[in-house]
């Protein structure tokens, strides 16, 4: 049974809508003109427990989004989601008790308190009984190594340390599930690969379901045994690493110079992996759309001055496409 499930998951959001010029602009100061912002366009996906899922995409593509509905955080504006057996949004503390999270980019932590005060604040808002605190505890330590500065206020600890921390309180209450959000971002080589060994220890030990979001490509191939990957609100691809890697070998890419630097291509099947000005690399599979077709869509629809047929390079185009990843 899966422990995770999306169902045709959509998420708008209301913006105001920007407005160009003075008269526009005093217009609007009276009469506020709404626009809906398609974060996440009907996604599904199942994850069974014990998975190790990176969850990635370029930015903007709705990877917090979905993450944020995850953990009831948001409501979906349409779809069914389901969180080992309980409706998220509905359930918020509830769904909690289960899972952890590591945001990256906010802290858990109690900046003046040392880490041992603030695992013993978690005991007691997660209730967790003092047998298995100690032993998770006495195991987070040993494995995070966490022994020499537990006792130092967080705020002198390093970036690595810091985030060593923080995954021991997220995992201290044996959530089944942990959400984590660019876990290793900022560090050296070192403490990445400690963090990489430690997610696959807990994920072994105690068969944590694991989503990963990330635009380090190691942190993928080190950890994960599946990708989901979203672009501009939907699903593109789900499997394996290798399968992805093997399918875009497949594929064709094409270099277009647009006469209009803002053509939108609207064909799902086409995907625009870089963008230098009017110059684009489009990437598709010949499964899915045939090169006489895909030419002749972009042709059709747009005024170009100049077209490439290419054979993709995948390493470069993951690079391009998924952030900063190998050489790093
Ligand atoms: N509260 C909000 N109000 C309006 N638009 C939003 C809101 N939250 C997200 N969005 C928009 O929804 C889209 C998806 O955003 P999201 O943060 O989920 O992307 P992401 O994949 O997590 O990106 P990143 O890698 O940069 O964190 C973006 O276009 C974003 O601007």
């Amino acid at each position: 049974m899966p422990i995770i499930e999306m169902n045709d998951v959509s998420k708008t959001f209301q913006v105001h809508k920007r407005t160009v010029g003075f008269w526009n602009t005093l217009k609007s100061l009276v009469h506020r003109e709404y626009e809906t912002k398609v974060a996440v366009e009907r996604i599904s996906f199942s994850i069974e427990p014990g998975e190790l899922v990176g969850y990635i995409g370029p930015n903007g593509a709705g990877k917090s989004t979905t993450i944020k509905m995850l953990s009831g955080i948001l409501t979906p504006s349409a779809g069914a989601i389901r969180v080992d057996g309980r409706v998220p949004h509905d359930n918020r503390r509830a769904n909690a008790m289960h899972i952890g999270v590591v945001f990256g980019q906010r802290s858990q932590l109690y900046w003046d308190l040392p880490m041992i005060d603030t695992f013993e604040l978690y005991q007691k808002m997660f209730r967790i009984d003092n047998g298995r605190f100690r032993r998770n505890v006495d195991f987070y330590v040993e494995l995070l190594e966490m022994g020499e500065f537990l006792n130092r206020p967080v705020r002198q600890l390093s970036l690595g340390q810091k985030m060593r921390a923080e995954l021991a309180v997220a995992l201290l209450h044996d959530p089944k599930i942990v959400y984590l959000d660019e876990p290793t971002i900022g560090l050296d080589v070192v403490a990445k690969s400690r963090i990489r060994t430690f997610i696959r220890e807990v994920n072994k030990e105690k068969g944590t379901t694991v989503i990963l979001t990330t635009h380090d490509m190691d942190d993928i191939e080190q950890i994960c045994s599946r990708i989901i990957l979203i672009d501009r609100g939907s699903i593109m691809y789900d499997g394996t690493l290798s399968d992805f890697k093997s399918g875009f070998s497949r594929g064709h890419l094409l270099s277009v110079v647009f006469a209009d630097e803002d053509a939108e291509l609207g064909e799902k099947r086409l995907q625009v992996v870089k963008s230098e000005g009017p110059r684009k690399q489009i990437l598709f599979r010949s499964e899915e759309i045939s090169v006489g077709e895909a030419i002749t869509h972009i042709t059709r629809n747009f005024k170009v001055l100049d077209l490439q047929l290419k054979e993709p390079d995948i390493e470069e185009i993951i690079r391009d496409l998924y952030g900063k990843a190998k050489a790093n």
